[in-house]
């Protein structure tokens, strides 16, 4: 690609490093690259590669908010970042996070659109009919005096990108902006984008670690090796198509359509014993008077996979607090091997039961990455080489041993989210809850964490997955439970939830890849 002779770059970087003052290694080592506006550009690379770093560099908010400095050039329109007055940058490259609520100060819809317009000194007189239109332009209009707390994940989104839309930046980065929505919401996010993209020509940068949705409409992937040095550039279907090596080796996941065949990676396993673990019998939990989960019974047996899956909003998070007893003024019973779990007592609870929650940094009480994941041995009294011989495989398997020192907020979000499954795998318990453990995961460690969780269910223990990608239930699990509106609506096979259409079309699911594309050869009865 030598567009560089056609066109300026909107940002140039040189041999640009970043270290973290924490670090003795770069974080973005001697990185040269070139940024064109009008362009969709995806980003990836393995977990902490650096990509969530330049994205806060490109936008100006690094090194300056952070205890970090920088070597070689990054240059924004020709001209070093770092010349440009504070905020200019800010407000001309916008950043969209994976975790919206990072991004709010206000309670109310409008008033976080109206606090981003203060920001700019726009006039009241002309407040009202900004924040409109761009509702308006996001499908959002009738949120605008909602409380942004009771707003789902997806139109949580919506609002994030309409403050930067606010902002008529001239360029976007998306850091994972889809990897908590459903699968509906997932596509309409997308596609949302695009619209935009046609409309205003702005450049787009995508940092995503599954682009199967994106891919279409990308103009170019970069991809970084580890050590932050780019390993590809190419239009994405030639890199899909001609590179699938190259991805392979950096850990980057290779879009269903573009492989032989998708359905030989199934693997879903038949552990389920007669041992009841879990009941759970006509639960109904109530927030603030409105009912989140309504009249939900099933049962669970030791060995068994089970996936919850439902649109985002539905109950899921606050149905898995209710099992593991974060959750207590339910009214129903839940029994975890036969007893009631709310005379259970803390200590045994932790002892056989494991819970991953969505946002990692929740779970994080330990200074260091070690301490997090021997917490557990500690609280049972391992002696220190027990600790050793069972902390440092498990270091190794989530791929943190480099990084065991450091303090656990200071990772990556792909790291965290593995040190936050790592921390429940000091024993092996008897149930274990996930709240989306892969998203934000490179194809590697989805792959190993999920042999992991086989292996697990092989030793008996019950797993209660919650997820988004329909890829990952129809690879690994034997059941499904779908929540819409707080109440189950199936609990079956996920081959029996493909061939319902309407039900996965009322909870906002997708069939996997797989299905569809059966479906497109005409094999109607999908097994
Ligand atoms: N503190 C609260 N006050 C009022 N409503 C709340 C509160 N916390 C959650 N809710 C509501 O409870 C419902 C269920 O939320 P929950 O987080 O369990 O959904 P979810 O299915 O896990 O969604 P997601 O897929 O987005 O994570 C949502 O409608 C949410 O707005
Ligand atoms: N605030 C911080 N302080 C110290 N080190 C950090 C900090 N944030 C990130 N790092 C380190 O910098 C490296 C790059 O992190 P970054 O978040 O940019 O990676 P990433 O490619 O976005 O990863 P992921 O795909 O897991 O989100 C990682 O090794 C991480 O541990």
């Amino acid at each position: 690609m030598n567009k560089e002779l056609l066109d300026q770059p909107l940002f140039k970087l040189n041999n640009f490093s970043f270290f973290y003052n924490t670090n003795q290694t770069a974080s973005i080592n001697q990185l040269s690259l070139s940024i064109y506006e009008n362009e969709i550009t995806i980003l990836m690379g393995a977990s902490g590669s650096g990509k969530s770093t330049l994205a806060l560099c490109l936008n100006g908010l690094y090194p300056e908010a952070v205890e970090g400095t920088t070597k070689g050039t990054l240059l924004y329109k020709g001209k070093t970042i770092a010349d440009y007055p504070r905020g200019v940058i800010n407000q001309e490259v916008g950043i969209v996070f994976q975790d919206p609520e990072s991004q709010f100060c206000m309670v109310r819809v409008e008033d976080e659109l109206a606090f981003v317009l203060e920001n700019l000194s726009i006039p009241r007189s002309e407040m009202k009919r900004k924040i409109t239109n761009v509702l308006q332009q996001i499908g959002m209009l009738e949120y605008m005096n909602t409380d942004i707390h009771h707003l789902s994940g997806g139109q949580k989104q919506k609002i994030a990108l309409a403050s930067v839309l606010l902002m008529e930046p001239r360029y976007i980065i998306l850091d994972e902006p889809t990897a908590n929505l459903d699968p509906m919401s997932r596509l309409e996010f997308i596609e949302l984008i695009i619209a935009i993209q046609k409309e205003t020509n702005i450049g787009i940068l995508v940092i995503e670690h599954q682009v199967d949705d994106w891919e279409i409409y990308a103009h170019r992937l970069v991809v970084l090796s580890k050590e932050s040095q780019i390993q590809l550039d190419e239009k994405p279907k030639t890199a899909f198509e001609v590179h699938q090596n190259v991805l392979e080796k950096h850990q980057i996941a290779i879009p269903m359509k573009y492989l032989d065949n998708p359905s030989t990676t199934r693997k879903v396993a038949h552990k389920k014993t007669m041992d009841v673990c879990l009941e759970v019998h006509h639960l109904h939990y109530y927030q603030k008077k409105s009912a989140i989960l309504n009249e939900i019974s099933f049962s669970i047996n030791q060995g068994e996979f089970m996936a919850i899956l439902g649109e985002n909003g539905a109950g899921k998070s606050t149905l898995l607090q209710c099992l593991i007893g974060l959750k207590k003024y339910y009214s129903g019973s839940i029994l975890f091997q036969g007893k009631e779990l709310q005379d259970l007592d803390r200590k045994t609870l932790s002892k056989h039961t494991g819970f991953v929650f969505q946002q990692p940094e929740h779970q994080f009480i330990c200074d260091t990455v070690f301490d997090e994941v021997a917490f557990g041995m500690r609280l049972n009294n391992y002696s220190t080489s027990e600790i050793n011989k069972r902390t440092i495989p498990l270091l190794r398997a989530f791929r943190l041993l480099d990084h065991q020192w450091k303090n656990p907020f200071t990772l990556s979000g792909g790291q965290k989210r593995r040190l936050s499954v790592a921390t429940m795998l000091d024993e092996t318990p008897d149930l274990l809850l996930f709240d989306e453990p892969t998203f934000g995961q490179d194809a590697h460690t989805t792959k190993e964490l999920m042999n992991m969780i086989l292996d697990l269910q092989g030793q008996g223990t019950a797993i209660i997955f919650v997820t988004h990608d329909m890829d990952l239930v129809d690879t690994y699990c034997e059941r499904a439970l779908v929540i819409n509106e707080g109440r189950v609506c199936f609990d079956g096979s996920p081959q029996s939830l493909w061939n319902q259409k309407e039900l996965l079309q009322d909870a906002r699911l997708r069939e996997p890849y797989r299905v569809r594309e059966c479906r497109n050869r005409n094999v109607v009865h999908v097994r």
